[in-house]
């Protein structure tokens, strides 16, 4: 089984029944298997006679929680129920197996000190979460997140809605979660990571027959995928067929990038994704940039290229991959910008050349009428979640809501391939399904980081497809982000991620 794709809640719910049964198993004995994947993660990180307190909501994550309790008390737990009455059906027969051996329940209304336990299993409410959080769940909720009693939430987080990754006004912090079935996005996108601790998935025997029942939303970018993906070549044509032309055109250089960006004032940025352009790999790299800006950016990396785009757009001719935005700058009177902005775009267009957009080269496109426009097939944009509200005429807010549903917009508006940044960062392109890179570090949330991952992007483009590139830099750049921050992620900065990208390009395990 591949157990690394991701299905929406919605193919989760309706699928979930039919892939039991076709393992000869009813809903009961599923809830009965996911309460025992609950206990054994349980038995990991607490062994018995642990004092444990079981929370149970009134649908079927209630449920899964009244097996818990019932299963760990005969585990030697010393398991403690506070619950809402069940609604559903197969959560009432799970509390009546509790009442059966002669459970003690508390009723959710009542209060009570949870210091007095070890651990808190949380199953007040699953993927079935449907409003805000109130009344005694916000009470209980409160009450766990500020207490240091860690916590196992069954199935995800009470309260984080298991399609966006967003808490429905709150959530349960947990320690760990053990989630059925399949992977959801709203575990691995979003608000998710503040959440959800560490994740394990319990497919319960049946996540074979869900696969091939159903088809996936995604899959996780994993280590092994992402190494093998920044090892793919140009070389390597045997291996991806699909390449072999564009391979053969470029065979035996490693790219010649070409940055346009570096405004006045902001000639960081193409600093920033020139030298990580540079330590990627890139063989050549070029600036274009405002006249101003030339001669500290020649200055403070003299490995670079740097002319003004009025002397330096025969480079456009040289480029092997443009990237184009970081610190172009973006006013309506910024004619020089926009001017740089169409032309560049055009050549890309007309000559079919690989292309990043970022930062002010997102700006201009919202501004433009997309729609009159096309982009070419090997274009890569890589909006923050603000950037991708400009581009979709939609509030930051809207796109954190549903970020599943924003790049699978954007994709579709642009024909391109999207990388959309912020914490759990998600890749896509036409016709493919999504990538979710759960590594990364709030680190990464500070000035310069995104001129960063376009220069990696640039130079990976070299040699792969654009999903495979754009997957390829966002795991590097999110590795490079979690190395940098363990020195402490207060006080790291873009630059810091640059030898480690030199680092990770060569040896990807570092
Ligand atoms: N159906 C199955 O075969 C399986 C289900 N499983 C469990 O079932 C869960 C889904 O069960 P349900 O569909 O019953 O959904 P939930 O258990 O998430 O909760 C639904 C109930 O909570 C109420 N509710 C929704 N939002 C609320 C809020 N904000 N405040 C208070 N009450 C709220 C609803 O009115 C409904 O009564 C999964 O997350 C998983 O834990 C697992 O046991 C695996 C097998
Ligand atoms: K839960």
């Amino acid at each position: 089984m591949n157990r690394d794709n991701v299905y929406t809640t919605a193919t989760i719910r309706s699928g979930e029944l039919a892939a039991a049964e076709a393992c000869g198993l009813d809903a009961k004995q599923l809830m009965q298997r996911a309460a025992q994947a609950c206990v054994q993660k349980l038995q990991q990180v607490c062994p018995a006679p642990a004092r444990i307190l079981v929370l149970c909501g009134p649908g079927n994550n209630g449920g899964d929680a009244w097996f818990v309790a019932r299963y760990a008390q005969q585990a030697h737990y010393q398991a403690t129920v506070v619950a809402a009455k069940p609604k559903s059906e197969l959560a009432k027969q799970a509390a009546a197996a509790w009442s059966e051996a002669d459970g003690r329940v508390i009723d959710l209304a009542e209060t009570l000190s949870v210091n007095e336990f070890d651990w808190v299993v949380d199953g007040l409410l699953g993927n079935g979460v449907s409003r805000e959080v109130s009344g005694h769940y916000q009470r209980w909720i409160e009450t766990l997140n500020q207490s240091a009693i860690p916590v196992l939430s069954i199935d995800i987080p009470s309260g984080l809605d298991s399609d966006s990754g967003q808490p429905q006004g709150l959530a349960v912090r947990a320690r760990d979660t053990v989630t059925m079935i399949a992977w959801k996005p709203g575990l691995l996108t979003g608000a998710a990571a503040d959440y959800v601790g560490r994740l394990t998935l319990a497919d319960l025997d049946v996540g074979r027959a869900f696969e091939q029942q159903q088809s996936r939303l995604g899959h996780i970018l994993t280590d092994n995928v992402a190494e093998r993906l920044l090892q793919v070549t140009r070389a390597d044509s045997a291996v991806h067929p699909s390449k072999a032309s564009q391979q053969n055109v470029h065979k035996g250089t490693y790219g010649h990038i070409v940055i346009i960006g570096g405004g006045p004032g902001m000639a960081g940025a193409a600093i920033l994704a020139g030298q990580a352009a540079l330590r990627s790999g890139a063989g050549k790299v070029s600036v274009l940039c405002h006249p101003d800006s030339r001669a500290i950016i020649a200055q403070t990396q003299p490995e670079l290229m740097v002319e003004s785009f009025a002397e330096g757009r025969h480079r456009l001719e040289q480029a092997t991959v443009v990237a184009l935005g970081p610190g172009l700058g973006f006013s309506p009177e910024n004619s020089l910008a926009q001017d740089t902005w169409r032309q560049v775009i055009s050549h890309c267009v007309e000559r079919n050349v690989p292309l990043v957009l970022d930062a002010d080269g997102l700006n201009w496109l919202a501004h433009a009428d997309h729609r009159s426009m096309s982009l070419s097939a090997h274009t890569v944009l890589t909006p923050h979640p603000a950037e991708a509200g400009r581009l979709l005429g939609c509030s930051t807010a809207a796109i954190q809501n549903d970020r599943v549903r924003a790049i699978q917009q954007l994709i579709e508006n642009f024909s391109s391939t999207i990388v959309l940044k912020g914490a759990g960062t998600l890749v896509g392109a036409p016709q493919q399904s999504l990538w979710f890179c759960r590594r990364g570090s709030s680190a990464l949330a500070t000035a310069g980081t995104g001129d960063v991952l376009t220069g990696i992007i640039a130079t990976l483009l070299v040699g792969r497809t654009p999903v495979e590139a754009a997957a390829a830099a966002v795991w590097l750049h999110a590795r490079a982000g979690e190395i940098a921050a363990l020195d402490g992620e207060r006080g790291t900065i873009a630059s810091d991620l640059l030898p480690l990208i030199r680092q990770l390009r060569n040896a990807p395990n570092y």
